[in-house]
């Protein structure tokens, strides 16, 4: 297989002289066994159980330099991960949001920036009153409990909500409140959940907030161009809205009107694990795919930028 030998710097200073990527043809198997991880790297180790060969061959290159900004996860798979266990639709829920904890959690410590858990979509507002109603409150209780914990810990971990918070309950919009309040000073990983988010809902809501400033001469039509328009979105609260990288549980290899705006250039990652069994060995084997992918985002400028 043959290699493209790259001059590389590292943004933090560290290590590499160079960084050895597969060629381009070589890209889409990742199976090749040419070449060994050089020396001992601990941060690396941790993404070894799953890193496809082609990834370690010659890798000389920190993993803070393949580790996405933002990561996004799409949960699913609830509902057929209670039937395949003959319990509760509402255990399924249940065992998923146990889960994020530790997700978020992990994601922290290995120095992702940004993790968005997209929660519930507008559309599902049409799904059972009584199981729209026990997300809701496990929500809370999500709020209140776990997010407590993680923005009063040590990882210093940073909370927002984005979504048409006035579609919710009081009492979750005051959790909300609550959390974001919490960790309003804080300056680790941002954790951002998604709740009665939408992506069709989040553009159109945009163009709106743009129309209104054109209607009162705050704006000219003419200035208005795609910085601005990701101004006017939700994911606005952060310096990161486009996800690197996008997990979706349960096999399904669709949007479902998530962050249609936000997408051009990120990476998926589809597993057919259900929600409520991902866990943090899921997000690495997610991390290690990316690590494998090369970003060109439309002009071929390099890997991982
Ligand atoms: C009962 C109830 C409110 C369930 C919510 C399920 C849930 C936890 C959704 C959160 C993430 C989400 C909107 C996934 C998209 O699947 P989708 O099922 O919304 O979209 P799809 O039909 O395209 O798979």
């Amino acid at each position: 297989m043959a290699f493209l030998q790259l001059p590389t710097v590292s943004p933090i200073g560290r290590i590499n002289s160079k960084l050895l990527i597969p060629s381009f043809s070589s890209l889409r198997t990742c199976t090749s066994t040419a070449g060994k991880r050089i020396g001992e790297r601990p941060k690396l180790e941790r993404f070894s159980r799953s890193i496809p060969k082609c990834c370690l061959a010659g890798a000389e290159t920190e993993i803070d330099e393949v580790t996405p900004n933002h990561v996004a996860i799409i949960i699913d798979g609830h509902r057929k991960w209670a039937k395949s266990r003959g319990v509760t639709v509402q255990e399924g829920h249940q065992t998923g949001v146990n889960n994020w904890k530790h997700i978020i959690s992990r994601a922290s410590q290995l120095g992702i920036k940004l993790l968005t858990i997209w929660a519930l979509s507008p559309q599902n507002f049409n799904r059972s009153k009584m199981e729209v109603d026990f997300l809701m409150r496990i929500y809370e209780d999500f709020l209140r409990s776990d997010v407590k914990e993680l923005v009063t810990s040590q990882q210093d971990i940073q909370f927002s909500a984005i979504g048409d918070k006035s579609r919710l309950p009081e009492y979750l919009q005051d959790a909300i409140s609550y959390a974001e309040g919490l960790s309003q000073a804080n300056k680790g990983m941002h954790f951002i959940l998604a709740v009665a988010y939408g992506g069709r809902e989040d553009i159109v809501e945009a163009a709106r907030k743009i129309a209104a400033k054109v209607e009162h001469g705050i704006l000219r039509p003419d200035d208005i161009d795609e910085a601005t328009f990701e101004q006017h979105l939700m994911t606005n609260i952060t310096k990161f809205p486009s996800p690197d990288l996008l997990i979706r549980a349960a096999g399904e290899q669709r949007l479902s009107n998530f962050f249609l705006w936000q997408l051009p250039f990120t990476e998926f990652y589809f597993t057919p694990k259900l929600f409520p069994d991902f866990g943090e060995a899921d997000l690495l084997d997610a991390l290690a795919s990316y690590r494998c992918r090369y970003r060109g985002f439309g002009e071929r400028k390099g890997i991982h930028e």
